[in-house]
């Protein structure tokens, strides 16, 4: 369960002050974050992310109230506990895709285990791109490994970031499905953060932020 409570982020002194609308999203509940452009929703999953650290409020997970942790332990909690996927893929590039994971695994603090890589690609359908350069994909398949990287480490949370506005609409879906099947599989929370009205019904919850620039306010669907 992820629970958030009154967070709010300021972008330096005399910036608008963003108020995110409080959160409560268990698995199975898969969240989707909607909002126009400028509205604040990159602002709000980069504090979800750990990324940017909130002005004021809470966000916990699995008990710990991850907005208060700082330095070594964030980067181990994050690495740990927060998968993440970004519209466009990144990848080190002279490294191959099995690699990429197993450096994923190993930056939290996790062994290189062969046999989740394995499976983790398998899941997702490309265990046959695994020897090969994340450039030697095409876009679909690139965004595929970027999932398989953000759930290797087997994350409580996933977050995903405009994950489907660059794709066609098979393609949207074919992501939509993944990652709500591979969250509930991993017992993780997913929350999505998009402009990409064509998710909706995918989601059992939809959060809309307004596009005002000194108060974030939000409706909740049932
Ligand atoms: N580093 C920053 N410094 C100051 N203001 C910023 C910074 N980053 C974003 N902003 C401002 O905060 C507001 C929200 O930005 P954010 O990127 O969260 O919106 P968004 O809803 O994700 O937009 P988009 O859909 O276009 O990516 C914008 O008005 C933006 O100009």
């Amino acid at each position: 369960m992820l629970v958030t409570s009154r967070l709010t982020y300021r972008y330096g002194e005399g910036g608008p002050t963003f108020r995110f609308p409080d959160l409560r999203v268990g698995v199975s509940e898969p969240a989707l974050l909607l909002g126009p452009s400028g509205s604040g929703k990159s602002t709000w999953l980069h504090l979800l992310a750990g990324i940017l650290t909130p002005e004021s409020g809470s966000m916990e997970l699995a008990g710990t109230d991850y907005a208060q942790l700082g330095g070594a332990a964030l980067d181990r909690f994050r690495g740990q506990q927060i998968g993440l996927v970004l519209q466009r893929p990144y990848f080190l590039e002279a490294l191959t895709v099995r690699e990429n994971l197993a450096i994923a695994r190993r930056t939290a603090g996790l062994p290189a285990d062969a046999t989740i890589i394995h499976s983790t690609l398998e899941q997702l359908g490309i265990d046959r791109y695994a020897d090969r350069r994340p450039t030697q994909l095409s876009v679909g398949e690139q965004q595929r490994v970027m999932i398989a990287r953000a759930l290797v480490n087997q994350p409580k949370l996933i977050l995903a970031d405009e994950p489907t506005s660059a794709l066609d609409k098979v393609n949207a879906q074919r992501v939509s499905d993944l990652l709500r099947s591979r969250a509930a599989e991993l017992g993780a929370v997913l929350v999505v953060v998009t402009h990409d009205e064509r998710l909706r019904a995918d989601f059992t919850q939809v959060v809309e932020l307004r596009p005002v620039t000194d108060q974030a306010t939000a409706r909740v669907d049932p």
